[in-house]
């Protein structure tokens, strides 16, 4: 495939913003050192680099299903496609999805394939999928649906006692036998000439609708804005390492302690801006009934986090997982655009008060 073959590194004079490198053999294995690591970076930043996770090669084969989806005819393509009603799992073709508040359009596509339909295939839960994706449900799809939840609920299991919550509170509501909007997304961004700008972005400034991100990639493009400032940064990759990310679920539940950051995709930068940019997350998010609310009656350090806080509107919020997400999701699509209004409807923690 393609997308395999030999890249230009990311480069050197582009400024980049590091990552605290987290190594998930040590995190399994109860290494304090480690432990405090991942909390560090959980509560700053949100975001980590994942180092001996084990999913390389499910993570290849799942870049090879992208590649092969992405190949179809349009209009085959077009018979999956995710719609404007606010579900997000299937096609999504380029220029379907707003990036501003302006209205403008993306030019990536992507597929995104529910973990309720992996886990449950044959059988289908929430829809039916391109025969690129059937093709390789059993040999691919669904052990890189298995290994990377797991690497989540590990990671969630982690924060859960950091958090001083009961044991399993937070995986309790992430169970991978109720219904989620959890999915895997293979995204294909084109080559963008013309520069770098928020309405030129494949992917607008956002913070992600769930709870835990574990996401690849091979060129940059990935780019985050730090706390306190306000310009963005690139992301470097590191090959073997995967970039995790907290998303608005677990700043809700932790009462703001654990970060959401806001970040974004725009071309990659140098001679890798040539290149079509692939990317690959698996999104783990709270099963569909869920309020997304602070756990403060599960943990006396939430409630604390809560009572000082200077806007607590979002830690006693009374949406459902579903709901959040179908919303964000609904407001995003660029036939729902009806103005700056629309796109405030789209959007989740990106406005959180100690972001700024
Ligand atoms: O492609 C990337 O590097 C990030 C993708 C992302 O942020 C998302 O799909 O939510
Ligand atoms: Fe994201």
């Amino acid at each position: 495939m393609a997308i395999h073959t030999q890249l230009p590194p990311f480069p050197e004079d582009v400024p980049t913003h590091p990552l605290l490198i987290v190594d998930y053999t040590l995190l399994q294995a109860g290494n304090e050192e480690e432990i405090s690591k991942l909390w560090m970076a959980a509560t700053t930043l949100g975001f980590w680099y994942l180092k001996n996770h084990g999913v390389d090669d499910e993570v290849n084969g799942m870049f090879d299903m992208g590649a092969e989806t992405m190949a179809l005819p349009f209009d085959e393509k077009m018979k999956f496609e995710q719609g404007d009603d606010g579900m997000s799992f299937g096609y999504k073709a380029p220029g379907a999805n707003a990036v501003d508040e302006t209205g403008a359009r993306d030019n990536v596509e992507f597929i995104n394939v529910s973990q309720d339909d992996a886990l449950a295939w044959p059988t289908p839960v929430h829809r039916t999928y391109p025969s690129t994706v059937n093709g390789r449900m059993e040999s691919t799809i669904v052990p890189f649906m298995r290994k990377s939840a797991e690497i989540n609920s590990t990671i969630m299991e982690i924060m859960n006692a950091k958090l001083g919550l009961p044991a399993g509170t937070l995986n309790k509501r992430h169970l991978l036998e109720e219904h989620s909007g959890s999915e895997a997304r293979c995204i294909k961004s084109p080559p963008r000439p013309g520069g770098i700008s928020e309405e030129k972005a494949a992917l607008g400034a956002h913070t992600d609708f769930g709870s835990l991100t574990f996401l690849n990639n091979r060129l940059g493009g990935l780019q985050v804005m730090v706390p306190g400032t306000d310009k963005w940064q690139y992301i470097k990759p590191i090959p073997g390492h995967a970039v995790c990310n907290l998303g608005d679920a677990m700043y809700i539940f932790s009462g703001g302690i654990l970060k959401s950051n806001l970040h974004r995709v725009v071309p990659p930068p140098g001679a890798q801006g040539h290149y079509t940019r692939w990317s690959l997350a698996l999104f783990t998010r709270p099963t569909n009934s869920v309020i997304l609310r602070a756990l403060t009656e599960e943990s006396p350090i939430i409630a604390e986090a809560v009572s000082k806080a200077t806007d607590t509107s979002l830690f006693i919020g009374n949406s459902t997982s579903r709901d959040w997400f179908a919303r964000r999701i609904k407001y995003q699509r660029a036939n729902n655009q009806k103005g700056a209004e629309t796109w405030r409807a789209s959007r989740g923690t990106e406005h959180r008060p100690d972001a700024a």
